[in-house]
């Protein structure tokens, strides 16, 4: 035998009891994911083909694509939610396996179970084995940081849209992912609520540092938060074939980015032109 397991816990006694410090938020590791020539088909039909990239630690990768082109096909795959994908699909340096506990997604709805308060909801996501009273600070710190501390008695229909799709990404960071996967997470939300969502998430990256693969229909969203963009589409010569990375494209300047640069201006129409609209 060499050393004691790197994961063994302290064992708590009475000399040793010292006031709990909370447990931080801050993602423990922020992970990568590597894919290597995934593809998708659904009863013959290739959906998606040869994707091949690699999202660094940390990063945050916006997926854009047109409707039916497979995005959440991708995001499902790496949260292990569907595990019939051919090629190779790692985060960090081990396979997705089903239902990736390294990983938490957030949905276009918020998901909340409707009889349980939003404090209750948000300690759905929290992992089963931790302890009573570091989950509590947990939460606590959770709902701090997506401004819903003075709401979290309260059951969600109780609370607005925009509160409840906090509440959710709440749920989501309450597992301290190492990859945030999120689908559409503002796609609901009126227009103004959707520009406070992007800040709150930008500021969430901030604090968490965690990986953040993200699915959206909006080209300006998708410039304001990513450092990255992975542009899926097929090739106009057979769209049959599948969908697969047309582009990936670094996003100018650093978050908070100006909406009105004229690079991000130029990068937009690319990305429409990309995406087959007109950007006039
Ligand atoms: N479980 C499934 N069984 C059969 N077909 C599926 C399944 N899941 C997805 N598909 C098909 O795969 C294709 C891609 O779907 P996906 O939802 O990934 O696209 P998307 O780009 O996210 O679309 P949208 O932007 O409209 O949300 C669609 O044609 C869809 O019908």
């Amino acid at each position: 035998m060499t050393s004691a397991p790197a994961l063994e816990q302290p064992v708590s006694t009475a000399e040793s009891a010292e006031p709990e410090l909370p447990t931080p938020v801050v993602a423990p590791e922020s992970l990568s994911v590597k894919f290597n020539d995934v593809g998708r088909a659904f009863g013959g039909r290739t959906v998606l083909r040869n994707v091949t990239m690699t999202v660094n630690p940390g990063e945050v990768v916006a997926i854009l694509g047109a409707s039916g082109c497979g995005k959440s096909t991708l995001l499902r795959a790496v949260g292990g939610l569907d595990v019939g994908f051919t090629g190779e699909l790692l985060i960090g340096d081990r396979a997705v396996s089903r239902y990736d506990e390294r990983t938490a997604v957030g949905f276009q709805e918020p998901r909340l179970l409707p009889w349980r308060s939003i404090r209750r909801n948000i300690e759905l996501g929290l992992p089963r084995d931790l302890e009573k009273s570091a989950g509590k600070a947990r939460v606590d710190e959770l709902l701090d940081l997506v401004g819903l501390s003075d709401r979290a008695h309260l059951r969600p229909r109780e609370i607005s849209g925009g509160m409840a799709q906090r509440a959710s990404l709440a749920r989501a960071l309450a597992r301290q992912p190492g990859v945030l996967l999120l689908d559409e997470p503002f796609g609901a939300l009126d227009a103004l609520t959707r520009l406070k969502m992007q800040d709150l998430l930008m500021d969430v990256h901030a604090s968490t540092g965690t990986t953040v693969l993200l699915v959206t229909h909006d080209v300006n969203e998708a410039m304001q938060l990513a450092d990255r963009i992975l542009l899926l589409g097929c090739p106009d010569s057979d769209p049959a074939e599948g969908a697969t990375v047309k582009s990936l494209v670094t996003v100018p300047g650093t978050r908070p980015r100006n909406r009105a640069s004229q690079d991000l201006a130029r990068l937009g129409s690319q990305l429409y032109a990309g995406l087959g609209v007109d950007s006039h």
